[in-house]
């Protein structure tokens, strides 16, 4: 049986007041077409935290109910998509606030991922891990072209990565690819993400990208939404599947590697550099 929120039967086309919302974290806007425009504004970089995150949930949900004919997800920030997980929720941690950090990435990954609307990513800047995460969800990924990068560095900040995120990784560039990247921490340049297949296409800037993310959701003004989600489903379910069944495991081991010491004294060292770096500016 197909959880029943997949059985997406019909896409309505409100005008765009009806449908925008503005959150402390996040705006939300819906285009005559009734495409909606999700756009992450914590400043500086959009870093993940458990509020962020929350709400990012909260709002994919209305995106839903009021059946958008598709998504784009973008930043508010000029050069920025999304720095990840907020280090400083890692960094010695309270292990409620930790454990609402890590429930919330998942109920977010499992929400962006099993979407049943066509999605899509305009990526006008750095995406390191959460950041990759948040795009690799997506069904189609523009960037802008600049000096940014893109992947999963989490090796390289003393978290191995989770098998869900290995997965979805392997959805979109080929396995080896994905292993050589992942195992060391590496990140992609634009011309590199799009010469092995972690984006789609390059934009010339925000509005271009938006433009070109636009025009993939308009590939399914023609396409049955159950055909589509039901599809969408069936490519993604062997990662969504185990997953699910082993969410608590996965809450376990995350909690487990970021209390032990080294990593916490490596998240330390990478605060300090953040801070350096700030101070060199
Ligand atoms: C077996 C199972 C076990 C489970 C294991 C768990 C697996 C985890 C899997 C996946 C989930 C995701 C994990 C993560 O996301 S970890 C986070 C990794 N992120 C990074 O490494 C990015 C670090 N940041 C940067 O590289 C740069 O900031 C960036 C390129 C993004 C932007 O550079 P820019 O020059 O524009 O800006 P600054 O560096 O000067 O930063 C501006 C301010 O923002 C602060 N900052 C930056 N990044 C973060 C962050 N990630 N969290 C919190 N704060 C951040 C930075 O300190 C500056 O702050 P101030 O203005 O206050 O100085």
């Amino acid at each position: 049986m197909f959880p029943l929120r997949l059985l997406r039967t019909a896409r309505r086309v409100l005008p765009a007041k009806s449908l925008s919302t503005t959150g402390q974290l996040t705006d939300l806007t819906v285009d005559n077409e009734g495409i909606a425009t999700l756009t992450l504004q914590r400043a500086p970089v959009n870093s993940l935290n458990v509020e962020l995150l929350q709400e990012l949930t909260t709002v994919l949900g209305q995106v839903e109910k009021d059946k958008a004919k598709g998504l784009v997800l973008t930043s508010a920030s000029p050069s920025v998509f999304s720095a990840g997980l907020d280090i400083t929720e890692m960094y010695n941690p309270n292990v409620e606030r930790l454990t609402a950090l890590w429930t919330s990435l998942q109920d977010l990954w499992a929400t962006l991922y099993s979407a049943p609307y066509p999605t899509a990513v305009a990526i006008n800047g750095h995406a390191p891990a959460g950041g990759c995460m948040m795009a690799l969800c997506c069904e189609y990924r523009t960037m802008v072209s600049g000096r940014y990068t893109i992947g999963l560095n989490e090796t390289a900040v003393g978290i191995p990565v989770p098998e869900w995120l290995i997965g979805t990784m392997c959805k979109v560039i080929s396995q080896r690819e994905a292993e050589v990247a992942l195992n060391a921490g590496l990140m992609f340049t634009v011309e590199e993400a799009l010469k092995v297949g972690l984006i789609d296409e390059t934009a010339t800037d925000k509005a271009d990208a938006i433009e070109k993310s636009k025009k993939f959701i308009k590939r399914f003004d023609k396409i049955s939404p159950i055909a589509h989600s039901l599809t969408k489903q069936r490519f993604r379910s062997d990662v969504l599947q185990p997953f699910a069944k082993n969410r608590e495991a996965d809450l376990n081991q995350f909690k487990y590697v970021v209390l032990q010491p080294e990593v916490q004294e490596l998240l330390g060292q990478i605060i300090q550099k953040l801070k350096q770096k700030k101070a060199a500016k």
